[in-house]
């Protein structure tokens, strides 16, 4: 049966071709950069005064000068002005120019005022103190932010100071969330006693909309037709397919044997794991679909460990290598399969991370998931894992 390395890698070989698109800088928070933003001046794009305080010449402080007359203001937003007179001062502001002939700044807090006079108060005064002098952050032309970053407020603001009211980021995908099976109801229905309210495919919305990505909610009886109908409905509309339930063993387990007769190509069923055994992952030449197993435990692993990944490189993206944790206590897990278990961690006084083991009651305990940090990939070569090593986690 598939590694879970193999299946990521086939996963990652097939992702979905998203055009750029252009958007105000108001709303880009979370999506991802398609054109790195570049300095269209210097920063900052003058000498600028980095303290509020009074400006000198430093030559004339060099000359045992203390006092020195204030002969006018520089503020912020105003004009270069010009000191004039080089054994005199002028106020100037955080923000503002450095003016002619200024060459140190010295702060309000190290001089006292009286009658039109500032006089130092303080002996270590260096020249060229408190003054950003031009292009000492970064040059005009540098990049400033590079394409594939996932834009935060940083970056928002970065934007702005370099005059991009628009930019170019990812177009998100199209994306129908489809559960499957004639036991479920809505969540605004009482369920009879053989039914339950379907859950996964609300999940999967609330973890795509971390991307950005508002996903549509859709649900398909157990009948093969009905299935074929609307599947094909779905797949001429949207980027990307994401199902849940009806990929086992079962009679009314319909979903490969549709997807194969509606065109798309199967890729790989089933993985060497649990949970999530059942995945099944196709393709046609535009679109992706993935079916994921219907126990609620099973839809969320395959979420973090596959379909986010999925997506997160689709926007362009790069893989983010997994966290670490050490093992809080032993785990014996004998199939040859890899194993996800749900642990809860903690930080440690000494800077590990732990990981308490939650294993829960099965693929069917989502509950259990609420009280997991995460799940921690323990690997399929062997069947003792001990307290203090350290694997790889996935989620939440
Ligand atoms: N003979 C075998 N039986 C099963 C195998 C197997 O290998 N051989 N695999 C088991 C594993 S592992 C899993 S996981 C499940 C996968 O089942 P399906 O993908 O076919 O899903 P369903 O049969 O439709 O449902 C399974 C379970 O999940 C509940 N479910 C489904 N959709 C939702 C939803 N949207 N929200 C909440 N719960 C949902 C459903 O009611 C079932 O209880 O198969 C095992 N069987
Ligand atoms: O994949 Mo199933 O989740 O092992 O129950
Ligand atoms: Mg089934």
């Amino acid at each position: 049966m598939l590694s879970v390395a193999d299946a990521f890698v086939i996963t990652q070989q097939h992702l979905l071709t998203l055009p750029a698109e252009s958007i105000p800088v108001t709303e880009a928070t979370g999506r991802v950069l398609r054109e790195a933003i570049r300095a269209d001046r210097d920063f900052p794009p003058f000498d600028r005064i980095a303290m509020d305080g009074i400006g000198i010449s430093f030559s004339a402080y060099a000359s045992g000068q203390r006092t020195f007359s204030i002969i006018g203001r520089q503020f912020a937003g105003q004009p270069q002005q010009t000191l004039t007179d080089p054994t005199a001062c002028l106020e100037v502001m955080t923000g503002a120019m450095l003016p002619l002939g200024v060459d140190t700044v010295i702060r309000y807090e190290d001089v006292t005022i009286a009658d039109g006079q500032a006089t130092i108060t303080i002996n270590d005064i260096e020249q060229g103190q408190h003054i950003h002098r031009c292009a000492t952050d970064r040059q005009a032309g540098d990049e400033l932010v590079r394409e594939g970053m996932l834009l935060g407020p940083s970056a928002v603001a970065v934007a702005t100071s370099v005059g991009q009211a628009m930019l170019s980021v990812t177009a998100l995908p199209r994306v129908a969330l489809i559960s499957t099976g004639d036991e479920l109801v809505d969540v605004d229905e009482t369920p009879l006693p053989y039914q339950i309210r379907r859950s996964n495919t609300y999940m999967l919305r609330a973890a795509l909309l971390s991307l950005g990505i508002t996903a549509t909610l859709h649900h398909i009886i157990d009948d093969e037709e009905v299935l074929a109908d609307n599947l094909a409905k779905l797949m001429a509309e949207n980027d990307l397919l994401i199902l849940s339930g009806g990929v086992s063993a079962g009679k009314a387990d319909f979903v490969p044997a549709v997807l194969a007769q509606l065109g798309v190509q199967k890729q790989f069923h089933q993985i060497a794991q649990r949970p999530g055994k059942p995945l099944w992952f196709g393709t046609t030449s535009q679109k992706t679909v993935f079916a994921l197993p219907g126990n609620p435990v099973s839809t969320v692993l395959c979420a973090y460990r596959y379909v986010m990944p999925y997506l997160r490189a689709s926007l362009g993206l790069a893989i983010a290598a997994p966290q670490y944790a050490q093992l809080a206590k032993p785990i014996t897990f004998r199939p040859e399969i890899t194993y996800f278990l749900p642990v809860r961690l903690t930080s440690e006084p000494d800077g590990r991370t732990l990981a308490h083991p939650l294993p829960g009651s099965g693929s069917a305990d989502f509950a259990n998931l609420l009280d997991a940090d995460a799940f921690m990939e323990l690997p399929a070569d062997r069947s003792e894992f001990g307290a203090g090593e350290a694997f790889p986690l996935w989620g939440k």
